[in-house]
């Protein structure tokens, strides 16, 4: 079997070298010929997956993307040829929430505001936007949660309106897909009309789609004087982003905020495991073989804690600010998709372990930390 995958897709050879011949691709930067031949595609968001890629793949049976976005495959193409079909539900839906909550701590941090009290609208509430909810719960800070889909068709019991999640949060947070057209359209979902009407400083944050935000508009809004917090994960047109938008921005990144090695990791072996279902073979390896050990694994608390020590926790495991950092430093010279490929490597809550004697379990727990009570002993 010949398999082609993304370069930038970790663990391929430890998963499929034994199912047939892997080779590597530049994801931006794939021919039609390479397809020739080949039987198995993996690709990550970055590869437009349609026609012309196509057109000269004889024998093509399985296209996987190791992403949760799946707006760069033409899945109905792949339907017509009989071609099986996977992306990675969920797979980066822990290590987007948590970059989330480090932008919330760290804009805590640097501009002296209280996250209790506040008030959060999540906007789009599936795998990211449900996993941040869970977090966050128990916080003190009020979540609104905006799905006029899941609310319809009842699986979500609660829904408030984008425009008046806008007019009643403090924070925003964008978790939607990329819809280009309908009724749930979501490219320019905050649109200029929208961002004009935003309250003055208003916390934006997008890990979504850069599509899903007007960034020309955003940037003609700022520049016209708008006051705006923001924490930018995507943009419009990576790799050739809107530079002029970077002074404007308090923490902004590469399209990396699912990029933990757990949540990258996660999505080639949901890959491995659509293979072997197609191809009928036993799928025996696991996450936890390739893993390598966090460089901290645990700390260990005695008292009660503020909100600013509870910053500290988050910000011992994945700081956002190392990362605005790096792109600030470093765009010009590298480039937006050097950038990704030598991310350094970022670990989630989950591997701290915390040796708690404070009242504060239930709530580090509920954030993702491995909590030991030490309170009995
Ligand atoms: N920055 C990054 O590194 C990453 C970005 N993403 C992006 O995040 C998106 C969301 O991921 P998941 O939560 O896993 O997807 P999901 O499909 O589980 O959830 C998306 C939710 O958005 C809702 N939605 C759709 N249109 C909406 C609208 N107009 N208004 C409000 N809600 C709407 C859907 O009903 C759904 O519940 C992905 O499609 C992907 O584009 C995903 C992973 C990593
Ligand atoms: O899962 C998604 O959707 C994402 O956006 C990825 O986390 C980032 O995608 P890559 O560009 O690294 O494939």
């Amino acid at each position: 079997m010949k398999i082609l995958a993304d370069q930038n897709m970790p663990l391929v050879e430890e998963y499929f070298s034994d199912l047939g011949e892997v080779k590597r691709f530049d994801g931006r930067n794939l021919a039609s010929e390479a397809l020739r031949d080949v039987d198995v595609l993996l690709t990550r968001s970055v590869t437009q997956v349609n026609k012309d890629l196509l057109s000269e793949a004889n024998q093509l049976k399985f296209v996987g993307t190791a992403t949760i976005g799946i707006d760069h495959i033409d899945t109905e193409l792949l339907a017509q040829n009989n071609i099986a079909f996977s992306s990675a539900p969920g797979c980066n839906a822990i290590a987007v929430a948590e970059y989330v909550i480090s932008a919330l701590y760290a804009y805590s941090q640097e501009t002296n505001t209280k996250l209790a009290g506040k008030t959060l609208a999540i906007i789009g509430v599936g795998s990211i936007g449900q996993c941040l909810r869970d977090k966050l719960l128990g916080m003190g800070i009020e979540l609104l949660l905006c799905d006029p889909i899941r609310y319809e068709n009842g699986t979500l019991n609660e829904h408030i309106e984008l425009d008046t999640a806008l007019s009643k949060a403090d924070f925003v947070t964008f978790h939607v897909p990329l819809i280009k057209s309908g009724e749930h359209k979501t490219h320019h979902l905050l649109n200029a009309e929208r961002i004009n009407k935003l309250k003055s400083g208003m916390l934006v944050i997008n890990a979504s789609r850069g599509e899903v935000i007007d960034n020309q508009a955003l940037l003609t809004a700022l520049e016209s004087g708008k006051k705006l917090e923001l924490v930018l994960d995507v943009w419009e047109n990576e790799p050739n982003i809107l530079t002029d938008l970077l002074s404007y921005v308090r923490f902004s990144s590469v399209h990396i905020a699912g990029h933990t090695q757990e949540g990258k990791a996660r999505g080639t072996q949901m890959l491995y495991q659509g293979v072997c279902r197609l191809f009928d073979v036993a799928a025996t390896k696991t996450l936890a073989d390739f893993l390598p050990i966090p460089a901290l694994t645990k700390c260990q608390i005695e008292q009660t804690l503020t909100e600013h020590d509870l910053g500290r926790i988050v910000h011992l495991v994945y700081d956002i600010r190392r990362d605005d950092g790096l792109l600030r430093a470093n765009l010009q010279n590298q480039g937006f998709d050097s950038l990704r490929k030598n991310y350094p490597p970022r670990r989630e809550f989950s591997t701290l372990s915390i040796e708690n004697r404070s009242e504060h379990g239930a709530m580090l727990a509920q954030l993702g930390f491995n909590v030991i009570e030490k309170n009995e002993e």
